[in-house]
């Protein structure tokens, strides 16, 4: 029924990385974090770290991004257990969907049951300002109505139900957790909640493409996070993820910007110890074991 060319890892495989990490590591993260382009200082905040190298990792595809170290970091936020990939895998750079999904898959199968996911995105909302922080609390998935959604091909049950509910995704406590977090810190004058649109990339959009997708709904665009959200979802861990606005979509003609790459690593920079500060104080206050 489905192409011989299907590219998924079986449940075995995964089960073999869940096992050779977990081998190596006495760290048993509840808390997975995925850190997205210039955010990778998060990782830095783990104590008593147990690093692998994506290369030494059966089975895990490489980062071929700057801004992607390229890392898998195990150990412990203020106390709490966590594992944090330092560096995550896109479309763009020609891995199959199942492949730049796969470490959720891997979280499952260590423990994780929350993954707080992170990206940098341009901001197509005309409120939104560079280094605004969007609490994401929807999605558009334009590579899924294209076809390409990570849950196509066989379904395994040991993962998840074959129709996964996609209206829950992003869990609402833990969206209202980071706003009260977040005001607690005194970032209410930059944070903010949306519609994140992830497209395939690696071109950025041209402006007639921003304001259709505007337009449509969404506060901000990038390249991530969406696929990762739907492979968590459908084995059954709770879900946050956040925007740092690090550039504005270009919607007007008349505009001499231009989105790039530097830029992009340039406002990671800049609001990296906000960003860290707000993540590892919400890990310290999630609950476990009360969730399904
Ligand atoms: O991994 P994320 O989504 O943070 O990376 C964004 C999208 C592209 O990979 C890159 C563009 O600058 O940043
Ligand atoms: O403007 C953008 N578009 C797509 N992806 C992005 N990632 C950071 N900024 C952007």
């Amino acid at each position: 029924m489905f192409p011989e060319s299907h590219t998924g890892y079986s449940y075995e495989d995964c089960r073999a990385t869940a096992d050779w990490l977990l081998a190596q590591t006495a760290v048993r993260p509840l808390v997975g974090i995925v850190c997205g382009s210039g955010l990778g200082g998060l990782a830095d905040m783990l104590k008593d770290q147990v690093v692998f190298n994506y290369r030494d990792i059966p089975n895990f595809p490489q980062s071929t991004v700057r801004g992607h170290a390229g890392q898998l970091v195990f150990g412990t936020l203020k106390g709490r257990p966590c594992v944090c990939m330092q560096g995550r895998f896109h479309l763009y750079e020609g891995y199959p969907i199942q492949k730049v999904t796969l470490p959720m898959r891997i979280f499952k199968l260590i423990g994780v049951e929350t993954v707080i996911l992170t990206n940098a995105a341009g901001g197509l909302n005309q409120d939104f300002k560079v280094g605004d922080i969007m609490i994401i609390k929807d999605h558009l998935n334009m590579p899924g109505f294209a076809g390409n959604n990570p849950l196509m091909g066989p379904n395994d049950e040991r993962f998840g139900v074959r129709f996964p509910c996609m209206s829950d995704a992003y869990d609402r406590e833990l969206q209202q957790l980071a706003m009260d977090v977040g005001t607690e810190l005194g970032y209410g004058h930059f944070l903010r909640e949306g519609v994140y649109c992830v497209l395939g990339g690696p071109s950025f959009e041209t402006i007639a493409e921003c304001r259709m997708l505007h337009k449509l709904g969404a506060d901000a665009v990038g390249m991530s996070t969406v696929h990762e959200v739907i492979v968590a979802r459908h084995c059954g861990m709770r879900v946050f993820a956040l925007s740092l606005i690090t550039n504005q979509a270009v919607m007007d003609y008349d505009s001499e910007e231009k989105a790039n790459h530097e830029e992009v690593l340039e406002t990671g920079k800049q609001r990296a110890e906000q960003l860290e500060r707000l993540v590892s104080t919400m890990v310290t206050r999630i609950g476990h074991n009360n969730y399904s």
